[in-house]
């Protein structure tokens, strides 16, 4: 049996498996999709589930407490055909893949039956890492509820409690769901208990589920059905939808992702982007089934996407109000994410720079967190200065770049952002996330630099090696909360730049990796900063200057300046290798003068005889001059160059 909906002639470009084009009506099998017929003549393929048999939820957790797998196994409990057999089937990305984390919330629209009753349920898988908890917040504001899972051998960890304080302030129905109890190890009984101590919740109201093996699965989806409100708004209203996720598809362009809060939005219908007060039309609606699957209508309490006539990324901004006519009142939106960490991005190639400027700008679509700006530097030539939620973001923007638009990046070494007050200016503090931005020190009245509200969750014999490890970089206004399930919770301020780079692996090995952080920005503390500038024989190169801690100077420096004597080639001459601080070297190297034989290596000379071999490593090095970077008289080879950044 068929059902029809109408006019959608353009959508051939999104063809899905389980959808067939038929003389110009767009037809849907729905026995395909394990969706029992039942009333005629509904034009819109949601075939009119009524909206209080509609739930709109997230699955939230701490990072690996298995909600990409939960996920696997709703699409495979609710008949979801995938276009392809594989596991953590919601992480689409490349990198999420490789790194088994997810980055990126993804939404999937499930068709299930319960009590003979039809229902639509609209799921949001989420980041658990701290640096994507901005997808986590935009994720909430499409839902009515959530499911907060917790790993029943590992137990609440900080992002559990970060994760259940979020939803709690959305005013959301929180599930508590405990998973991998198919785990040996798993311990119900002590992780419940942990459980009411610190959230409050009963042991009934908790439930057990395996991701894995699909045990309970099914009552947790009876439970999202009994316990989570479906959503109200009114059909008859004004169209009023919050833009909650966009991203940008080569054949397609810009896709938004909206929660239809008031009305409803039809295929060929024109709406405003309130923001920008700019009118579209839509081209193409439609579900996440998981795969982009057209509908012809989308109405009050459904979570879709949209494709319309938006020439640029930049038309599109998450937390936008799509709306019917300019009398409608604007959504709330998102308040922006805070960068927590700066770097530079420049393309290997400086000629690729164009190239580099339009990869970022689709990019930026997927991933609104970054802020950008564009800057230069001697060595590196035209680039941009990024802003980050966490080095991870980062890593993960840098592999995004490298995999899904082949650019060729070097990122320099990441810094905080820190404020100072200057005597031409003392009532206002500016902001430097640069360190080509660094003032003269005698203009300065005081520097501050960030600090973060940090929680850390460890079972109680680690908190001697944690509290010693916080101390060493300097926290303050530590207090601890003895938790009823042997867990403490330590509370401390600390400086941003005293966590970014290896805090959170240092955290875990101390802990044999029980112990999980959590933290939020906490504005900004005094402080005394130092920009470290290296030179060689007196030049600088300003892609390696960082800004830090004047504690931490002097050991920046000894290890850049190291490393730069080990990667550097000789030259015809001595090189100096420095690192200061204002005037003052604080760390020295010296590279003696070799005149330089390529046809030595490791000290032997290449046997007379290989006539071939010599010529291949002489065109080697004809090649790698094309790359030499020079900082005044002294030549600096590419690969060297990425070397000491990676180790800044
Ligand atoms: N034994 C067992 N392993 C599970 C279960 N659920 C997930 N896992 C495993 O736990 C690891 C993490 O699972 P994911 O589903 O990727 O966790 P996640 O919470 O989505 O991870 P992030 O999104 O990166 O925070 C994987 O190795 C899964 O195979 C379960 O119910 N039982």
């Amino acid at each position: 049996m068929l059902i029809s909906a109408c006019g959608l002639n353009r959508l051939t470009l999104t063809l899905h498996a389980h959808a067939r084009l038929c003389e110009g009506i767009w037809l849907y099998e729905s026995s395909m999709l394990g969706w029992p017929m039942s009333g005629a003549g509904d034009v819109n393929y949601l075939r009119g589930v009524p909206q209080e048999n509609i739930r709109n939820f997230s699955i939230i957790a701490h990072i690996d407490h298995g909600k990409s797998t939960l996920s696997d196994r709703l699409l495979q409990l609710t008949n979801t055909k995938l276009s392809e057999q594989r596991d953590q089937y919601m992480d689409k990305l490349q990198v999420e893949r490789e790194r088994g984390i997810t980055v990126k919330a993804q939404s999937a629209s499930l068709f299930y039956q319960q009590d003979g009753k039809d229902y639509l349920l609209n799921l949001i898988d989420t980041p658990g890492h701290v640096d994507f908890s901005y997808e986590v917040s935009r994720s909430l504001a499409a839902c009515e509820g959530v499911i907060l899972l917790i790993d029943a051998s590992q137990g609440i960890e900080a992002q559990t409690l970060a994760n259940h304080a979020l939803a709690t302030k959305n005013g959301l129905k929180i599930i508590p769901c405990m998973n991998k109890i198919d785990l040996p190890h798993a311990d119900p009984d002590r992780v419940a208990a942990q459980v009411h101590a610190a959230l409050g919740y009963a042991k009934e109201e908790i439930l057990q589920v395996s991701g894995k093996t699909g045990v309970g699965v099914e009552e947790l989806l009876r439970a999202v059905i009994e316990r989570i409100p479906p959503p109200t708004g009114s059909l008859q209203n004004g169209l009023r939808a919050l833009v909650f996720d966009t991203w940008y598809e080569t054949f397609k362009g810009v896709v938004s992702l909206i929660r239809v809060m008031e009305g409803q939005i039809a295929h060929g219908e024109k709406f405003l982007m309130k923001s920008t007060d700019k009118t579209y039309e839509v081209h193409e609606l439609g579900i996440m089934h998981p795969e982009a699957t057209p509908v012809t209508r989308l109405q009050a309490g459904q979570v879709g996407y949209i494709l319309c006539n938006m020439k640029s990324p930049a038309e599109a901004r998450v937390g936008d109000t799509v709306c019917s006519d300019a009398s409608v009142e604007a959504l709330k939106g998102f308040q922006p994410p805070v960068p927590m960490v700066f770097a530079g991005i420049y393309p290997i190639d400086a000629s690729d720079f164009d190239a580099l400027n339009k990869a970022i700008s689709k990019l930026l679509l997927n991933d609104t967190s970054v802020s950008i700006f564009k800057e230069s530097s001697n060595a590196l030539g035209l680039g941009f200065r990024c802003g980050f939620l966490g080095l991870l973001h980062m890593d993960v923007f840098r592999q995004r770049l490298e995999q899904e638009h082949n650019a060729d990046i070097i990122i320099t070494n990441p810094t905080v952002p820190f404020r100072v007050r200057l005597k031409k200016n003392p009532k206002e503090f500016v902001t430097i996330s640069n360190p080509s931005d660094f003032p003269d020190q005698s203009q300065v009245i005081e520097f501050e630099e960030p600090v973060v509200k940090a929680s850390l969750l460890m079972p109680t014999e680690h908190l001697g090696g944690v509290m010693e490890l916080c101390t060493s970089r300097r926290a303050r206004d530590l207090d601890m909360v003895y938790l009823d399930s042997g867990q403490v919770l330590l509370k401390c301020i600390l400086p941003l730049g005293e966590i970014v780079i290896d805090f959170y692996d240092k955290i875990k090995g101390i802990s044999a990796g029980y112990a999980s952080l959590e933290y939020e920005p906490a504005g900004f503390q005094q402080a005394q900063i130092s920009k470290v500038t290296f030179h060689l024989n007196g030049k600088p190169v300003d892609a390696l200057t960082t800004i830090v801690h004047h504690t931490n100077a002097e050991q920046v420096g000894r290890r850049v300046t190291e490393k730069l004597k080990e990667v550097l080639d000789r030259q015809q001459f001595e090189v100096a290798v420095q690192a200061m601080v204002g005037g003052r070297v604080i760390a020295r190297e010296t590279i003696k003068a070799v005149r330089k034989n390529v046809l030595s290596r490791s000290g032997k000379t290449v046997g007379g005889g290989d006539v071939t071999r010599k010529k291949k490593l002489l065109e080697k090095q004809k090649e790698g001059k094309k790359k030499m970077k020079r900082i005044g008289d002294v030549e600096l080879s590419q690969d060297a160059f990425l070397t000491v950044i990676d180790n800044s």
